[in-house]
Formats: structure tokens, sequence, C-alpha cells
């Protein structure tokens, strides 16, 4: 998971958006060793500090460690301090908007099943924090101890692509139309590739729609990677959940070109505006790829693309070559696929033959 933040902030009462991430550097900031207390999880609108165990007397002063030259705007204090309300339960922990008392808006993730030694979980979460690009969320701290271990990431007020797409189905959605399906693909496609060119060793693992989160210009934000190497087998990623590359045995030991299967379901989500579900679970959904590829080419238009993208016929040929890349991503065997570089170059071209035609 990574992140860009748009450290949501307020000064003099204006709301502003910080996103020079610097290339990661620690800072520290020691705090009180007396913060934080309380059991209780899930909780909406509380403190956060009621939602952590207080084991930072018994571990010592820990710190809140921060990545990047960001300013240092709040220090561990204040984020247990700081009123949290539930974002939503996922594969790693628990995810809350947190709002702190000078303004600041973070997303904490609190971490369960965390398997590795403090040592191994500071040399993994550096990778993570290190990691600076326009479409990624950014990490910005981590705090660790014996009982909690929790991630500071930019809070992303527009929410995930999962929840814009199948969220409100409602007479009051704003329908997503060519122009931002296809720059939110772009986006996404951009920051993923950006992980696989730090090392053919270095994917992200967890691609789907809930894990793009988009600014309120919806840009594509790329978030949660890094942590599946952090937990154990019971918490690795349920992909049995449509995203999962055939070739996946063990959720923690993922590649690039299971990532580019990912994407390739996401690009496939984006154009049909359907969830997808693995075909062995009962859950609603469609199993995409072997959907998209049961319907013959002819029928694509008026079978597959979402109603809501009927209405921009003048790029239909574009859509037509999107769903033929996300296809190519989703080949059942990894060779075939595409690399991440040469998927978003043909998204590149995509979205500026769309921009001539509109
Ligand atoms: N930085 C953030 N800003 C805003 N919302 C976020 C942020 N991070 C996570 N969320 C939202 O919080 C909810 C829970 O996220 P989380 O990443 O914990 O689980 P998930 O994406 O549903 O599943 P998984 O853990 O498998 O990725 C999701 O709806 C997600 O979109």
């Amino acid at each position: 998971m990574i992140l860009l933040i748009c450290l949501c902030r307020r000064k003099g009462g204006k709301k502003t958006e910080t996103r020079d991430i610097a290339p990661a550097k620690l800072a520290e900031i020691e705090i009180p060793a007396d913060k934080a207390a309380g059991e209780s999880d899930n909780r909406n609108g509380g403190a956060l500090s009621g939602v952590v165990k207080n084991d930072a007397k018994s571990s010592g002063n820990k710190k809140l460690v921060f990545f990047g030259n960001a300013p240092r705007v709040f220090d561990l204090e204040h984020l247990l301090r700081a009123s949290a309300e539930v974002l939503g339960k996922g594969t790693f922990g628990t995810a809350y908007k947190a709002t702190l008392d000078m303004g600041v808006v973070v997303a904490v993730k609190r971490l369960k099943d965390v398997v590795v030694s403090e040592k191994e979980f500071k040399e993994k979460i550096e990778v993570v924090g290190a990691m600076d690009h326009q479409n990624l969320v950014p990490l910005r701290a981590y705090y660790f101890s014996a009982d909690e271990k929790l991630l500071v990431y930019d809070y992303m007020s527009t929410g995930s692509l999962s929840a814009l797409l199948h969220g409100n189905k409602g007479a009051g959605r704003t329908p997503l139309n060519w122009d931002t399906r296809s720059s939110i693909a772009l986006g996404a496609a951009k920051g993923i590739a950006y992980l696989h060119s730090k090392g053919p060793g270095i994917s992200h693992g967890n691609i789907k729609s809930s894990n793009i989160l988009l600014t309120t210009s919806y840009e594509a934000r790329v978030s949660d990677f890094g942590l599946a190497q952090l937990s154990g087998p019971t918490s690795t990623p349920n992909r049995v959940d449509g995203y999962r590359a055939p070739e996946v045995t063990d959720a923690r030991k993922v590649s690039q070109k299971a990532d580019v299967y990912s994407f390739g379901v996401l690009l496939l989500e984006l154009l049909t505006g359907k969830a997808p579900t693995h075909a062995l679970t009962n859950e609603e959904g469609v199993d995409l790829p072997r959907w998209v590829q049961s319907v013959v080419r002819e029928e694509w238009t008026a079978e597959v693309f979402d109603l809501e993208l009927l209405r921009y016929q003048n790029v239909e040929e574009d859509m037509v070559q999107l769903l033929q890349l996300a296809i190519n991503c989703t080949a059942q065997y990894p060779d075939k696929r595409p690399a991440m570089d040469e998927v978003t170059s043909q998204i590149e071209e995509l979205c500026r033959s769309s921009d001539q035609r509109t």
C-alpha cells in the first residue's frame, strides 16, 4: 500500500493539500510513554486512544516514525487524541479516519496478525515508506510496539474506486464518464508500474478497486502496498475474490505478472461496472475475465460495457481497445501477459487518442 498523500491540513482555516513526498528519510518523534488506553475496537467517532491498546508504558518510549521530508505537524500524542471513525475492515486490519485536533486528517491502519519481528517489520515498512510517486498513497509514518502496529497514510476524501463504481446505485449517483475512467486506469497503471520499476522482486500483491483511492480531482492513488509480507497466512488477502491470477496459490507469494492479471480485472471492472467475484464463490458478482471472453467481440458494445459508458459513442473504439488490453492482461499464462510499463504506454496512447476525438 503506498500512498500519495494529500495531507489535508487546515492552515488559518483554509484547507491545503501537501503532495510533496521526498525520498525516504526517517525522522523520529519521541512519544510520551503514558499515552493510549483501552481495548475496544471498531469505535466510531471516539478518540483513537480508545481503540489502541495501552502497551506504550511496558514497551518504553515508543515512537511514531515518519517518512519523507514533509513537515511533522503531529506526533503520537496528537494521533492518539484524534477522533477516529471506522473506514472499514480489510484483510490486514481496520482502517480509521483520524481527525487531529489541529485539523489534520489522516487515515490510520491498525494492523492485525503481524507475524514478523520488529526488525523485519522495520526493514519491510521502510521499503514501503521509500516509495514516492504521485499515483501512490504515501505512507507517512508508522508506530510499532508489542501490541500495536499502526500505519499512517494520507486520507483520501473521495474514497475508493470500488465505492464509486458500486457504492451508490441510486438516482443521486454521479456517473463516471469515459475520461474519468480512462484517467483512473492510467493513474493506477503508472503507480503499479512505478512499484515494478523498483526491482523484479517488488510487486503489489493486492490490486483491487478498494485499493485504488481517489483525490478530489479523481486522480488515482494506489494504496495497500507491502502489507501481505507482514502478515500471517490467515490474514493474507482473500484473493478468491476475482482479482487473483490463476497461478497464485499462496497470496504472500505474488509476482509482477500476477499484479498485471489483477490490474486487467480492475480494467474490466472499470469498463463493465461489474464487481469481480470468483466463479467458485456464491457471492454476488461475476468472474469478469471468463464472462467477457464468453461474449463474442461483435457483441461487446451491446453486452459488455457499462451502460453509463455507452453515451460516449465517439470513444467506442478506445473502449474496445482498452477491453482488449484488459483481456491480454488477464491471459491465463503469466508469460503471455504484458509488463506493466507496456500496459501504461498503451493506456497513455488511448487517452491521447480519446482526447483528440473529444
Ligand atoms: N488512505 C485512505 N483514505 C481513505 N480511505 C481509505 C484509506 N485507506 C483505506 N481506506 C478505505 O478504508 C476501507 C478499508 O480499507 P482496507 O485497505 O483496510 O481494506 P480493503 O481495501 O477493503 O481490503 P484489503 O485489506 O484487502 O485491501 C476501504 O473502504 C478503503 O477504501
